[in-house]
């Protein structure tokens, strides 16, 4: 689904990780971790599209990505949802129409689609909420509301940058089960997290891998997490 090979990454003369080698096959779930600053937003911008590597190759769904047009990263960026670290919410628009916001940017039929950020809304806990502005929501609910948002396109892949930052253990958990949940549905997820104690939870009921960036390079974590 998302490949990288041979990534490396500077920003000016300082390098965030170089020849940095990934592969997330359809429907798996891995977690991202390593220590603050070690590049986890980097990497997740990779796949994504949001910025090439200096140097190595990225495709997406089998699609090598230097070979895209603006239009073709376009189309291939609405099949990966993304929970971005700050939610990044449209503060003066409602929750649902958040949670709307990447039909609109893509073109598509709004109208058609406000069925389905209902039953995400619902799904995700929120119905309540949908009329709220982002402001007026807790941490747990805009992270809530921020997958909702990054799952309305129905994507094959989801990204999820610190989800869980910032709310309590339970919410922690509720979070990642929708993630699980979402997984269990064929979807692939790559999710970046610092808290070891929710991915050893998660590991033990689950396929999940963890991958670790430190000191500029990526490796499978094992038993020693
Ligand atoms: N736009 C940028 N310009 C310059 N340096 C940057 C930029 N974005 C990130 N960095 C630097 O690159 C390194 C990796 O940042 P990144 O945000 O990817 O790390 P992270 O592992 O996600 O950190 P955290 O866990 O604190 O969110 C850090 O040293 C950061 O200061």
């Amino acid at each position: 689904m998302i490949e990288l090979e041979d990534v490396s990454v500077s920003y000016g003369d300082r390098p965030v990780f170089g020849d940095v080698s990934l592969n997330l096959p359809q429907g798996s779930f891995h977690f991202l971790t390593g220590p603050s600053g070690a590049g986890k937003t980097t990497l997740l911008r990779l796949c994504y599209l949001a910025r090439r590597p200096d140097r190595g190759r990225v495709s997406l769904f089998g699609e090598p990505a230097a070979a895209l047009d603006r239009d073709g990263v376009s189309a291939l960026r609405r099949r990966v949802g993304v929970v971005h670290q700050d939610c990044q919410f449209v503060d003066h628009l409602s929750v649902a129409e958040n949670v709307l916001l990447p039909v609109m940017v893509s073109g598509g039929d709004v109208a058609a689609a406000e069925a389905d950020m209902k039953d995400l809304l619902s799904w995700v806990g929120l119905d309540h909420a949908a009329e709220r502005l982002p402001t007026e929501l807790s941490g747990g609910e805009r992270q809530r509301a921020a997958l909702a948002r990054a799952v309305i396109l129905s994507p094959d892949v989801i990204l999820a940058d610190e989800p869980t930052g910032n709310v309590d253990w339970e919410m922690s958990l509720r979070i990642i089960g929708l993630l699980v949940e979402l997984n269990k549905l064929g979807k692939t997820i790559l999710c970046a997290t610092h808290d070891l104690s929710l991915i050893r939870q998660v590991k033990s009921r689950t396929s999940a891998r963890v991958l670790r960036l430190r000191s500029g390079a990526l490796e499978l974590a094992g038993s020693d997490l």
